[in-house]
């Protein structure tokens, strides 16, 4: 039985369920349940918290997990991402109070309040820069009102939080962060289940950023309408009853649909329809 961590809370609960509710994973019934099996896939999800996600997979006790990227390199263990996943999309930046820190070289003889204390230690050896580091679990904006530190690293999303502890952002992003599958370092090649694991959530991410595009196009136009529908590998063009017509199935990027279709009909496509990707296998 395949073996995989999902975190129990926080910001990469919620989607991380989702997702594997897309790939067709059976997920936990209550939020306090810390295992689930899904007896139809042959997998195990144990629920734990974010920050221990990659310190299990390393043990080599559980086969992969989700956690963050940012997560991943705080813990300093022997894991290594495997798949981006587009959610929970985050900087890790450095803050303080308008006017305090100009420049990184303004944070030596500092104190640094974070969450984050092996990422922010490892930034600071690599720049030479010699400043204290405190942890704290959460809330770290308000350390710098409360005298515990003159500068933050966190996360910042919209950066509201920021904005309302009066902080703003120092230097350049630490990190970027999203959603990662991790596995054990140097595990080789991933076993069949694996794989097959990592196949379903590329489907999702796939069904998640493409629609199928259908339309009609007069046959002499059907070159630069391909052009501006190549889809993944090539469309396809089927014939139509009348024979001066050809009708157009490819795969688009659904950001881009609405920008498509005004194309396509400018060159004379009509019956333009999109319609959403349920899953997938590439
Ligand atoms: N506001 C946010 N927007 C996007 N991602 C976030 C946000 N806050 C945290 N994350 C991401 O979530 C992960 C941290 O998860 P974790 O559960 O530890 O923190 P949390 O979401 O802040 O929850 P908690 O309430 O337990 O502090 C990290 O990968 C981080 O980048
Ligand atoms: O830029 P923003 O959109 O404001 O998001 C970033 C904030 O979200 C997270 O905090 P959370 O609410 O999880 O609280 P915490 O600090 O206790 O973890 C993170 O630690 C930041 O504080
Ligand atoms: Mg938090």
């Amino acid at each position: 039985m395949l073996r995989i961590a999902v975190p129990n809370k926080g910001s990469l609960s919620g989607p991380a369920g989702e997702m594997l509710h897309e790939a067709g994973y059976q997920q936990r019934k209550a939020s306090k349940e810390l295992v689930a099996v899904d007896p139809e896939n042959e997998v195990e999800f144990f629920y734990l918290r974010p920050r221990d996600i990659a310190i299990y997979v390393s043990s080599g006790k559980l086969d992969i997990g989700i956690t963050g990227r940012d997560l991943l390199l705080d813990s300093g263990a022997e894991a290594e991402e495997v798949l981006p996943l587009g959610f929970a999309r985050s900087t890790f930046r450095f803050a303080a109070k308008p006017g305090t820190v100009e420049e990184m070289a303004d944070l030596n003889g500092l104190t640094i309040a974070t969450s984050y204390e092996g990422i922010v230690a490892a930034h600071l050896k690599e720049r030479g820069i010699d400043a204290s580091v405190v942890h704290l679990d959460g809330a770290v904006e308000t350390a710098i009102e409360l005298g515990v530190a003159q500068v933050i690293a966190d996360v910042v999303e919209t950066g509201t939080s920021l904005r309302n502890a009066g902080l703003e952002i120092v230097g350049e992003p630490i990190l970027e962060s999203e959603a990662v599958v991790v596995r054990r370092t140097g595990e080789g090649s991933d076993g069949p289940k694996v794989q097959q694991f990592l196949r379903r959530l590329q489907g999702v991410l796939v069904a998640r950023a493409y629609v199928m595009m259908d339309y009609d196009i007069r046959a002499e136009h059907l070159e630069q309408a391909v052009a501006l529908t190549p889809g993944l590998e090539s469309p396809t063009v089927s014939p139509l009853h009348d024979q001066g017509w050809v009708a157009v199935r490819s795969m688009v990027r659904t950001k881009e649909a609405q920008r498509i279709m005004d194309d396509l009909y400018e060159l004379g496509a009509r019956a333009i329809l999109t319609t959403g990707i349920h899953a997938c296998r590439l």
